[in-house]
């Protein structure tokens, strides 16, 4: 409201001016502007009778009452002469003053703008400016009382380790005078250190749920402020706040925005952030260990963090809440599969080993997408092949079912993937394979998806090797039946050459070089990109030997689809006629038998669910 009067009272006094301006135009208003000389000519013709000078303003009044006005020049000294010469009744008045309130405009108006300016600014970074210009200083942190805050610690899953450790704090905020008596130890400060999306808000809340004690939260980023002291007194108010609501949770998100070790950054510091840094680890020192009030705080990356806030007596309990594992996969997907109603088909723990490397927010979003796709085809129930395809969308991007392909290239890309899903299935390490599409999908025009029995944790020398195959089955299979290549197959190359580098520089598992460790990964295209441990002639061994594999496992492949023809038809066939198989259809065809029709429903979307589900490494044949 403040700067909208302001910016009246500028109005205001700007007319004020410019009426003054005009006004003092107006006393002149009726004398008819001449020319000097025409002035002295006047005097010199005794035609006038009455001059005023002001300043450097002459009004002369003529002998026939008419007024005439000019503008002195102190150059001419001889004017008064002249006038007293002729008979000219003269006065000389001092220039006129401003007004005074137009001495005090024109002073206080750089002033005046500047304040203007400062407060709009002000306003516009409170976002709006409920508080005004005035609450800077005060935390933004929002609470949620206990009363509304309905996550236990039965809706964070996955992270039972995590779990385990936080039960503690639930203890003693559910009733701290039991551990004030016995004098016990309670940490004030817990970071919680974990990769995007694996649930540490979550499980702050769920403390603060189990505990049923207040919750307030605030990001590291809202301290950071553009003025120094901001931050930090936000910091000072925020945990006056929380001790007025003791016992109770303060939970800063992101800490690392504030929590960096100081002296980092451009030109050697921030003062405002280590402001308001100190002030935290004041207030984190200065409250009693017994107030009830505990700081938990999240970060992605502990190592970035001030040595000074993981002292003993601030964030001193570290909590790891990492990226879920396969069985902490399917208890998230079950917590979520909680709020959606279900179909009978769904089963969390393919669901669970077709995702890795999802977080608890990926697998959250999976249940939400299929809930999606299944409200998209109005069902009652969400059913696996909505998750399936839920899941497909995420790792792979939509499915371009208006993409136009010629039939010569679905062909092609048909007996592609199955020339991978043949070597896949007859080599015997390979994981299995659970589903083969030439359905494009973001940026693919078909895949072969293995499914691993568990998380590959490690790699072993005879699954690489048959990875490499299978990584060339579905050039040869285009080779063999097509008689053309494309260059769909240049990512399954470019693949197959990484892993048998790897193969012989990293992993040591080449016959011919041993296991010395070729390749300094630390250095690796750091300084020039040359490697300067290998000397010429062991680079040459190192491609030698890499060569080899690589010919060896084509050959392998080449041999096993050569005397497999019939089953890489029998699967293009498949393929071309329902786009997607499953590893039911699959496993048909690999036991020589005409492969099942695809499950009930497919015909109305056209594209058969399958009930498996991602590999770790899909093979992806792109669009040349
Ligand atoms: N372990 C889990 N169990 C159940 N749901 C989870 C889990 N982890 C994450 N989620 C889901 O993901 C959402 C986002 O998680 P949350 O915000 O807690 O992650 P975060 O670790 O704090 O991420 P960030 O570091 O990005 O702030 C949660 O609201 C929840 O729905
Ligand atoms: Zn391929």
């Amino acid at each position: 409201m403040f700067s909208k009067s302001a910016i009246w009272v500028v109005v205001v006094l700007l007319l004020l001016m410019l009426y003054k301006q005009f006004d003092s135009h107006g006393v002149t208003g009726g004398a008819k502007p001449i020319a000097y000389s025409d002035l002295l000519d006047d005097v010199k013709a005794k035609r006038i009778k009455d001059v005023v000078i002001e300043g450097g303003n002459i009004t002369a009044t003529r002998s026939d009452d008419t007024k005439v006005r000019s503008t002195a020049t102190i150059l001419d000294r001889g004017l008064i002469g002249d006038l007293r010469d002729n008979g000219v009744h003269f006065d000389v008045k001092p220039p006129e003053e401003p007004s005074f309130l137009q001495q005090v405009f024109v002073s206080w108006f750089p002033m005046l703008l500047l304040i203007g300016v400062w407060i709009f600014f002000m306003r516009q970074m409170q976002g709006g400016g409920k508080g005004g210009a005035f609450s800077f200083g005060k935390s933004k942190a929002r609470m949620m009382d206990e009363t509304n805050n309905t996550v236990t610690l039965a809706d964070v899953a996955g992270c039972d380790e995590a779990k385990e450790e936080v039960a503690e704090i639930v203890d003693f905020l559910k009733d701290p005078s039991k551990f004030q008596k016995l004098g016990g130890r309670i940490p004030r400060g817990v970071l919680m250190v974990g990769p995007p999306g694996t649930g540490k808000t979550l499980l702050a809340r769920a403390i603060a749920g189990e505990a049923k004690v207040p919750f307030f939260s605030i990001s590291g980023s809202d301290f950071v402020e553009m003025f120094v002291g901001v931050g930090a007194s936000r910091v000072r108010d925020m945990f006056e706040n929380a001790k007025k609501h003791s016992p109770c949770i303060i939970f800063i998100d992101e800490i690392d925005a504030v929590g960096r070790h100081r002296g980092a950054g451009m030109g050697g510091g921030n003062d405002e952030r280590e402001q308001t840094l100190n002030q935290l680890l004041v207030e984190m020192d200065g409250f009693e260990a017994q107030s009830g009030v505990i700081v938990i705080a999240a970060t992605n990356r502990a190592d970035v963090l001030d040595k000074a806030l993981l002292r003993p007596g601030r964030f001193d309990r570290q909590v790891n809440v990492g990226l879920p594992d396969i069985r902490g996969r399917e208890q998230i997907l079950n917590v979520h599969m909680r709020k959606v109603p279900i179909g009978t088909d769904v089963k969390a723990d393919v669901l669970a080993r077709g995702t890795p490397g999802f977080s608890g927010a990926d697998l959250a979003n999976l249940v939400n997408e299929a809930a999606l796709f299944a409200a998209r085809r109005s069902k009652r129930l969400v059913d696996m092949a909505d998750f399936e395809d839920a899941k497909d969308k995420i790792y792979m991007g939509p499915e371009r079912k208006s993409m136009v392909i010629r039939e010569e290239e679905r062909r092609n890309t048909a007996y592609h993937e199955s020339g991978h899903a043949v070597v896949a299935k007859l080599l015997p390490k390979a994981d299995p394979v659970h589903k083969v599409t030439i359905m494009p999908r973001g940026w693919a025009l078909g895949l072969t998806w293995q499914l691993p029995e568990h998380d590959n944790i490690s790699g072993y020398k005879d699954k690489m090797l048959e990875e490499i195959s299978i990584l060339f089955g579905g050039r040869i299979a285009e080779e063999i039946f097509v008689g053309q290549m494309s260059t769909g197959a240049s990512n399954d190359f470019s693949r197959a050459t990484k892993l048998a580098r790897s193969m012989v520089t990293k992993f040591g598992m080449s016959d011919a070089l041993g296991v010395m460790v070729y390749e300094d990964t630390q250095n690796d295209g750091f300084l020039g990109g040359t490697n300067k441990t290998i000397s010429e002639a062991t680079q040459q061994k190192v491609d030698a030997e890499i060569r080899a594999i690589l010919d060896q496992q084509y050959a392998l492949a080449r041999n096993l689809l050569e005397s497999n023809r019939e089953k890489v038809e029998v699967m293009t066939k498949a393929l071309l006629e329902w786009e997607t198989i499953d590893a039911d259809q699959i496993n048909d065809i690999m036991a020589g038998l005409e492969p099942r029709p695809p499950k009930a429903g497919v015909s109305i979307r056209k594209q058969p669910p399958s009930d498996g589900g991602t590999g770790v490494s899909p093979s992806v044949t792109a669009p040349a």
